[in-house]
């Protein structure tokens, strides 16, 4: 089985190219690829599917460490534009994804020939509590709203870009202790189908520091879907401007919200590491 190692930030995927081979059981594949003892480690396993869909170019499936599909992944997209292009798989520099968030919009910023940056049009975010989805009654935005976790009480923001994030603001991000509260919070009870944990510091109206703790995958570098999550959760509370730079441990993501049409944009960075074969 072929495959390539690539990163968005340190988010690190085994990007399998299903066009001319199959995997029979990806959530079993992923949790063996992406353990960092014994497989290739990574935070997810990206297959590049065909798709049925008139509108769309390719099919993105994406797996968790822990075998579980979640709809989307931010940074794993951007690596997936950037595989495509370079692969000769499309010559087009906008491209149509099918994924479980619907179609997702990746765009390549060349210079000179080469794949800078890839911008994604993230679609709108879901903010209605049903559909974050969290229990209760239902509301049309979760904003600040008390959680008790064990022996804290967090107040926190729940959006989704298609896959759900819960968005705390604290004062000073170093004194949390992710690794404690992450999972934690993730598998509470109030959220069906567990949670993406997103920790955030407002630096300023233009910046946030973001750590995460990511639903299958524990701690990572990074998230781009987190990053939208969080910068439209700082704009619902009033913290920020509409377009942000977002601090992760691995690296920046510039993200808007834009008023115009409700749609999500990032941009980031994606970066081949090496290519391999896997035995089956
Ligand atoms: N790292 C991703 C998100 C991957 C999926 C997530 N763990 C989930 O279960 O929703 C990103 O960059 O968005």
């Amino acid at each position: 089985m072929k495959f390539t190692k690539m990163h968005g930030l340190g988010n690190d995927f085994v990007l399998i190219d299903c066009m001319e081979q199959e995997v029979k059981n990806p959530s079993q594949l992923a949790q063996e690829m992406c353990d960092r003892n014994f497989g290739i480690g990574a935070d997810g396993l990206v297959l590049i599917l065909p798709s049925d869909l008139a509108e769309a170019d390719y099919r993105m499936r994406i797996f968790n460490p822990d075998g579980s599909e979640p709809q989307m992944c931010g940074n794993a997209i951007r690596c997936f534009a950037k595989y495509l292009y370079e692969r000769e798989l499309t010559e087009k520099t906008k491209l149509n994804i099918e994924t479980l968030a619907g179609i997702i919009r990746p765009e390549l910023i060349l210079k000179d020939g080469a794949v800078e940056l890839v911008k994604v049009d993230m679609g709108e975010p879901i903010l209605r509590r049903s559909e974050i989805p969290m229990e209760g009654e239902e509301q049309e935005q979760v904003i600040k709203e008390e959680l008790a976790v064990g022996t804290e009480v967090f107040e926190v923001t729940a959006v989704s870009m298609g896959n759900p994030h819960c968005i705390i603001f604290v004062d000073d991000i170093e004194e949390i202790e992710l690794s404690n509260w992450g999972p934690q919070i993730e598998t509470h009870k109030v959220f069906p189908e567990d949670i993406n944990v997103e920790f955030i510091e407002v630096l300023n109206q233009d910046e946030i520091e973001m750590r995460v703790w990511e639903r299958g995958a524990g701690i990572t570098l990074a998230c781009g879907t987190g990053a939208c999550a969080s910068t439209v959760a700082a704009i619902l509370n009033g913290y920020t401007n509409r377009k942000i730079t977002v601090h992760l441990a691995g690296g920046d993501l510039v993200i808007e919200w834009a008023d115009n049409n409700n749609r999500v944009y990032m941009s980031g960075p994606a970066t081949e590491v090496f290519e391999g074969e896997w035995k089956l």
